[in-house]
């Protein structure tokens, strides 16, 4: 039998490097992986880091953006693909929260709802982060993911917390 074909939220961040890039290429490498279609792609976001101890300032700002995509990949596969490219971007694991050249998260899978010591579906924090919530509206406006709601009420309330970044051509 055919594997189910989902759509799926990824959610990209990076604040180290040359951070327009990295998302780029990582974008364009979620789009090749096998089973997979890019459907959208949302405008990058910049804000300041966020740390356990709350939002540092002086830590790099953020590149955010989230795509919306059509896979066919089960969700572990799916990780194990995302964090491949996490490291062939350079990826440290050294603190959490820590600075990072690329973060890859599943966010949302439609109809998964999971919770293994390697993977939580949906992405537990996502609903509380503006870097997430707001991107995720430009893509898909209509969602609605209970009990946090509509995305586009989310994003309505976060929208000020981060800004849209313009890339020169
Ligand atoms: N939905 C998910 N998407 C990505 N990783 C997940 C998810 N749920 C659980 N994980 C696990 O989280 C582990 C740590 O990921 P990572 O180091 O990127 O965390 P983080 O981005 O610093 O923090 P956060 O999870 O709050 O965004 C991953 O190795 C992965 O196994
Ligand atoms: N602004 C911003 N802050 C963060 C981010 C992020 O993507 N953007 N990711 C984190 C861990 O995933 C922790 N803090």
């Amino acid at each position: 039998m055919d594997a189910p074909r989902r759509n799926a939220i990824i959610a990209f961040g990076s604040n180290l490097g040359d951070r327009v890039a990295t998302i780029k290429q990582a974008a364009n490498e979620v789009a090749d992986l096998g089973g997979t279609v890019l459907l959208k792609l949302s405008p990058l976001y910049e804000s300041a880091a966020v740390k356990p101890e709350g939002v540092d300032l002086d830590a790099p700002e953020y590149l955010n953006a989230v795509a919306l995509i059509s896979t066919d990949l089960p969700p572990e596969a799916l990780l194990t693909e995302l964090n491949g490219i996490e490291q062939d971007h350079g990826r440290e694991r050294h603190e959490r929260w820590g600075d990072r050249t690329l973060d890859l998260d599943i966010i949302w899978m439609d109809g998964v709802e999971m919770e293994t010591e390697r993977l939580t579906i949906p992405h537990p924090r996502a609903f509380e982060r503006s870097f997430v919530v707001v991107p995720w509206n430009d893509v898909q406006p209509n969602a609605v993911v209970l009990p946090h709601g509509e995305i586009a009420a989310l994003a309505e309330k976060f929208s000020n917390e981060l800004h849209r970044f313009e890339v020169s051509a």
